[in-house]
């Protein structure tokens, strides 16, 4: 599978982007992050283009939990997205890079006073509220600071979407959002149009799960959101303006995954939408999203180096197993780990080749963290250049330090021109928040 900008060379590499995938490991070194930035922008334009078409009156957030510094900031302003920050970080990176902030969406379910009151002076857009305590606090700070600051409620829809039970969200038993069932969505919704001028509450939003490879989760969502409008408007006289439905559309890690296309999304959430609508007399709203994964996992491309390659014995037949291990491992991708993940692996200097041996790609750290549990590649040699494929979702961004590794860099490649956009760190950035106190000199 090839996705994106990659081919293969005359000389049988690896191309992304139009740069030879060897090309950019001398010149930046692995592990290393690539991302294919074309593909990122084909896909925010693809994206918009699909639920313009179907239903004009809507807006599209990247969600940048899903890989955030500032380059790619600038490339979702460029495609005219606008962006979901989830922590005071995540905002500070878009305010760093000058993202126009009345475009920022600020997440979170247990923001603190420092994050709600960074949000509201730096005049962010819509702060998506997740519960009472929240709403409390930003009608005071708001009251305080004589400003208006729009909000959006988290709700649960309460339902499972059948994805890993890690990156569920739209059920009951869960720590995101206030219940539909129950009514303290309503309740929380009938303090927040109290609460006016300080708060101007626009909508509700809900966001289900993650990696979600059919729309079905959506529709049923989008028929109880609505449903949930008109519960509204019955009770308060008030019908909002803005739904948000979250993100959650999946990607193909492997060649057997086969998620909608954004076409096939598109229709399905908007038949859905549009009969909701007219089941529960609701007018048509503005119909928010925040597609993290769908827009760059399938972007993204780690370059690693074949280190020591060792066969062991097993005792199933055929009776050995060879470890292929490479120079990351779970502090560059602690997916498998975290959500039993699959991934796909090219040999990015030996692309031709047939697939005759099957193998386990393993990582370095003192843990068993295994990248791949099987997958079939051909020859195979130390120094060799393995490119995992579809990390360009919540990989760079969930990296760590563990044993101390230093965090990979990352490169935007396009043209045949390779930027880096994100340094690797160095022995020194290891220490760096390091203190020896007086005391132990
Ligand atoms: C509130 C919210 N919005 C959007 C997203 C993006 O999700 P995805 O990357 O699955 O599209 C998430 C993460 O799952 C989220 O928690
Ligand atoms: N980190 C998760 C997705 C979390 C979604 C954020 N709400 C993953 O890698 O699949």
């Amino acid at each position: 599978m090839l996705l994106g900008t990659q081919r293969v060379n005359a000389e049988g590499h690896l191309e992304i982007g139009g740069c030879d995938a060897i090309d950019l490991v001398k010149e930046f070194g692995t592990p290393l992050y690539v991302m294919d930035e074309e593909t990122i922008r084909e896909n925010c334009r693809n994206y918009k283009a699909v639920f313009e078409a179907r239903y004009p009156k809507n807006d599209i957030s990247f969600a940048s939990k899903a890989f955030l510094n500032m380059a790619i900031c600038k490339v979702v302003e460029q495609e005219g997205l606008s962006l979901d920050v989830a922590s005071a970080g995540e905002l500070y990176t878009a305010i760093r890079a000058g993202f126009p902030l009345d475009r920022v969406l600020l997440h979170g379910n247990n923001k603190s006073l420092f994050e709600l009151e960074m949000a509201m002076d730096f005049g962010v857009g819509c702060i998506v509220v997740d519960n009472l305590l929240e709403l409390r606090q930003l009608k005071t700070l708001a009251e305080k600071k004589g400003k208006t600051q729009k909000i959006l409620l988290r709700v649960t829809p309460g339902i499972d979407p059948h994805t890993h039970r890690r990156i569920s969200t739209g059920q009951e038993d869960t720590k995101f959002g206030l219940s539909v069932a129950n009514g303290d969505a309503l309740e929380a919704i009938t303090e927040a149009l109290e609460f006016a001028p300080h708060l101007k509450i626009t909508g509700i939003h809900c966001h289900i799960g993650s990696q979600l490879l059919d729309a079905h989760t959506h529709e049923q969502a989008i028929d109880i959101m609505v449903g949930f409008m008109r519960t509204i408007a019955d009770a308060t006289g008030w019908m909002p303006e803005d739904l948000d439905i979250g993100g959650g559309l999946g990607i193909r890690y492997t060649e057997d995954q086969h998620p909608p296309s954004y076409e096939e999304f598109g229709d399905t959430l908007i038949g859905a939408l549009r009969a909701a609508l007219e089941k529960y007399d609701v007018p048509e709203p503005r119909l928010l999203q925040e597609p993290g994964r769908a827009l760059v996992g399938e972007t993204g491309t780690t370059l690693y180096t074949v280190g020591v390659i060792k066969r062991v014995n097993i005792p199933q037949d055929p009776g050995t197993r060879t470890y292929v291990t490479i120079d990351g491992g779970m502090s560059d991708n602690p997916r498998p780990q975290l959500y039993d993940a699959v991934y796909e692996v090219l040999v990015a200097n030996r692309m031709g080749e047939a697939k005759d041996q099957e193998v386990r790609i393993a990582g370095k750290h003192c843990e068993t963290d295994i990248l791949i549990q099987s997958t079939k590649i051909g020859h195979i040699e130390t120094g060799d250049i393995l490119a995992v494929q579809s990390t360009g979702a919540y990989n760079y961004v969930m990296a760590s330090n563990y044993n101390r590794f230093t965090k990979p860099a990352c490169v935007f490649v396009k043209d045949g021109e390779a930027d880096l956009v994100s340094r690797r760190e160095t022995l020194d950035d290891v220490v760096r928040l390091d203190i020896i106190p007086e005391r132990l000199a």
